[in-house]
């Protein structure tokens, strides 16, 4: 019997790195902080059939159904060829235990299970974006609620894709949150920490997906929100820390709007580290050391001195981050621009490549002008995109569609259109209102 679906919609933001990309990857120590006002949210519904399991992603021109007889569990499977419910539960098992000892035939198998049913049946040429959506989604389902069916899932975000704001962590947290709700594995939708923790854990399992060899700290931004000091450990334990108070850092998050793929810049920052290892060691370390100065300035924020010493460090994380290959001539742009008006430091900020530049303001009342200047001329001359948004904020969360203006927001989710056309400041006022801390 297909039990019904009611309504639901989970949310997580998107993240600024303030200091540490890349060298997080390697252990070192990365501070991020959560973009409050750009958020990914997942609606989930009853599908136009009990054997459907549908995905609609609008702002990455992505949607697709999948029959759950047919496409998932054929019953024509053997436990050869196939995949059945009893090997994704071993799976889910392992995982959840943080075992690092995983199966890993079976993990292969899962792997090679999932492409195939990509392969299968995205028939349109494999775009990038569709690809890792659709891996990221089917790896998480598989493990997290395999024996649900008849679901439609639609993501709407105003996080621009791919531009370093941490919008594949989001969306892995936001499907992670509703596949744990659906599977069963989450009763309520007000979090415990110890739900958060687990959350974190199997949305760095979908952003692994996506990123190959992500640090993780992604995931933590979007899953526990405010911000963080996080350190990737080998043994799994990463250290997080939650900076208490952040201060509002007067900033701007400028995006060139330039395409970068997070996968492959960190594939060569990796290749890099095998080719010159003494190079890198001594260039990621001195990362994580302005990682770690910068947290111990933000803990003890003092507009007067702290912003001089932030734009210092901002100018030398992004010197070393030219130095590894990740920069672009469009990020370089904003560097120069911020520069020749003497408004403060800028920095790329994710994974670099194109994306975002993050510019931290000496915020004199007479720069004024030459911020809108600033602001005026990368959107002009270059068609840039400027944020004013501040950081922290909530992380993962539900929205509650059982109170009385929830249908207002599912007709907004139900529109076609995508995440950045629908969220009007009264629906955005809406779903913070309806949101379930
Ligand atoms: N709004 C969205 N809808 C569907 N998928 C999304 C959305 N935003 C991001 N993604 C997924 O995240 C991937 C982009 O991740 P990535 O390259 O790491 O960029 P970012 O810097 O934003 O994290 C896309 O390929 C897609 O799979
Ligand atoms: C490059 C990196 O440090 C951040 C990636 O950020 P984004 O996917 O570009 O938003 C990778 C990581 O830490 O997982
Ligand atoms: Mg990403």
């Amino acid at each position: 019997m297909q039990n019904i679906i009611e309504p639901f919609i989970t949310s997580a933001p998107g993240k600024v790195i303030i200091f540490g990309e890349h060298s997080a990857v390697y252990g070192e120590p990365v501070i991020a902080a959560a973009v409050s006002s750009l958020r990914s949210y997942l609606l989930v519904t009853q599908a136009s059939s009990p054997n459907v399991i549908e995905l609609d992603f609008p702002d990455i021109k992505f949607d697709h159904k999948w029959s759950y007889t047919q496409d998932f569990f054929p019953s024509s499977a053997t436990s050869t060829n196939g995949f059945d419910l009893e090997k994704c539960r071993k799976i889910f098992v392992k995982h959840n235990q943080g075992t690092t000892d995983l199966d890993l035939e079976l993990e292969d198998e899962l792997t090679q299970y999932i492409d195939t049913i990509i392969k299968n049946t995205l028939t349109e040429e494999k775009k990038q974006f569709h690809y890792y959506a659709a891996l990221c989604f089917l790896y998480l389902y598989f493990n997290l609620c395999p024996q649900v069916s008849g679901v439609k899932f639609t993501i709407k975000s105003n996080l621009p894709v791919g531009a370093g704001l941490g919008s594949s962590a989001s969306i892995s947290v936001c499907l992670t949150l509703a596949m744990c709700k659906l599977g069963g594995i989450l009763s309520g939708m007000s979090l415990s920490e110890k739900d958060k923790k687990m959350i974190n854990k199997w949305s760095y399992i979908g952003e692994k997906c996506t990123h190959g060899t992500p640090s993780g700290i992604d995931n933590a931004v979007a899953t526990f929100g405010g911000a963080v000091l996080f350190q990737k450990q080998v043994d799994g334990k990463n250290k997080l820390e939650v900076i208490e108070n952040f201060p509002q850092i007067p900033m701007i998050l400028t995006n060139t709007k330039i395409p970068k793929s997070t996968k492959k810049l960190i594939s060569d920052v990796r290749k890099l580290c095998e080719e010159n290892p003494k190079i890198m060691k001594g260039i990621l370390s001195s990362m994580g050391y302005i990682a770690e100065t910068g947290a111990s300035i933000l803990k003890k924020f003092d507009a007067q001195t702290s912003l001089p010493q932030l734009i210092e460090l901002v100018r030398i994380n992004h010197g070393l981050l030219v130095s590894i290959g990740v920069s672009h001539p469009g990020l370089e742009k904003i560097k120069l621009l911020s520069d020749t008006l003497k408004i403060g430091g800028t920095k790329l900020t994710g994974a670099g490549g194109g994306g975002c530049a993050l510019t931290i303001l000496l915020d004199h009342e007479e720069d004024r002008l030459k911020i809108e200047e600033f602001k005026n001329t990368l959107h002009e001359r270059y068609g840039y995109d400027n944020f004013d948004t501040d950081l922290g904020g909530t992380g993962s969360c539900f929205i509650d569609l059982s109170k009385k203006n929830g249908g207002e927001i599912l007709n907004a989710f139900t529109e076609n259109s995508a995440g950045d056309q629908i969220f009007t400041p009264e629906l955005l006022q809406l779903l913070q209102l309806n949101t379930i801390l």
